[in-house]
């Protein structure tokens, strides 16, 4: 008996909620897409049907039945649902406005899991009717790709929520993570830190993008893939790392803010794949081919590193 939602809601249907949806309705689940924009339910449309033959890439449904339907109508998302996961943008007023949309039309009973990227989820819960309900459920991108999910209770979540959404992390296959709450959480604090060092190294000249992409790739994130870094601690030798940790540490980069040269892009609407240019130059096509190969690359690693054991 699948520990799945029978009716799971998803709000807001932009860069992550069409790949949170099928992830779930491939697990067998009823899902509806809700979103406040006719133009984004349009577009999660379209990205729905994409990212439903990536699932086909990586392997079968792993129970029959799951569908997702998308509308504006929130009170036809909302009608039966025992999951709700949030997905608006990050923004706290935008999601404490959101969340007090939602309490006015469910039970107490219903789990509300947000997918912030690192909003305290106590702070988020402090004007809630019910916040106890309130859970952080952090995705990766892509979703439908990244089995890892971070659980973060904030201080007024219910146990029973926290081990029900494990349950259901679990249900569908994925990898939950339970973590206290600190801003940023575990993934996002542990990646800013690699960027913040990264971003240092090119804006001091030491390495190109290129070869910083290559030596991370090949190099940490390679072995990183395959052995977490606390198996790699011990792999290398806690007195390698006493040792190298002693000179090193106070050499690293501890900037506080975002490097210039990157505000210089962003005040120049280099963004990324989003304006064809950023940390690379994107010509005609070229953003879509790099996506395409973004996506079998993780579809190949994903299906090898499930694969071999959990070292
Ligand atoms: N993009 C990522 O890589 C990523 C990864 C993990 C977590 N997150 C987090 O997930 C959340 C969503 O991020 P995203 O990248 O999908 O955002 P997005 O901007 O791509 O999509 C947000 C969607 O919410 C909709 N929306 C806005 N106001 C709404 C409302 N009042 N009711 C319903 N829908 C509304 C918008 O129309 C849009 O379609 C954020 O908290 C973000 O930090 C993002
Ligand atoms: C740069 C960056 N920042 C935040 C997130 C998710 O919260 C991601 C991601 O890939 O999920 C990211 O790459």
């Amino acid at each position: 008996m699948s520990s799945l939602p029978t009716i799971a809601t998803v709000i807001g249907s932009g860069t992550m909620g069409p790949g949170i949806a099928a992830t779930l309705a491939r697990a067998g689940a009823t899902v509806r897409l809700y979103d406040i924009s006719a133009d984004a339910i349009t577009r999660a449309e379209a990205a729905y049907d994409m990212v439903r033959g990536v699932l086909e890439a990586v392997d079968s449904p792993s129970a029959p039945g799951g569908s997702v339907t998308f509308g504006t109508d929130l009170d036809a998302a909302l009608a039966d649902t025992e999951l709700i996961i949030e997905a608006v943008p990050e923004k706290l007023e935008l999601k404490r406005s959101v969340l007090a949309d939602l309490e006015a039309r469910i039970g107490d009973d219903v789990i509300i899991a947000t997918n912030t990227s690192g909003i305290p989820i106590s702070t988020m819960a402090e004007s809630m009717t019910v916040p106890a309900r309130l859970i952080g459920m952090h995705w990766s991108n892509p979703p439908h790709l990244i089995p890892m999910i971070e659980v973060i209770p904030g201080n007024a979540t219910a146990p029973e929520h926290v081990d029900r959404l494990i349950e259901i992390v679990k249900a569908f296959n994925y990898v939950p993570v339970l973590e206290k709450e600190i801003p940023g959480f575990v993934e996002n604090r542990v990646l800013y830190a690699i960027l913040r060092e990264c971003m240092a190294l090119l804006e001091e000249g030491i390495v190109t993008p290129e070869g910083l992409d290559a030596c991370v790739k090949w190099g940490i994130g390679y072995k990183l893939s395959v052995v977490g870094p606390t198996r790699l601690l011990d792999m290398a030798g806690l007195d390698i790392y006493q040792a190298v940790s002693s000179y090193l540490n106070k050499d690293l980069d501890n900037s506080t803010d975002t490097p210039e040269f990157i505000k210089d892009k962003i005040a120049a609407g280099q963004l990324g794949f989003k304006s064809n240019g950023g940390m690379y130059e994107y010509g005609e096509g070229d953003v879509d081919a790099k996506r395409k190969e973004i996506i079998t690359g993780l579809i190949a690693a994903r299906k090898t590193l499930a694969s071999i054991p959990n070292v």
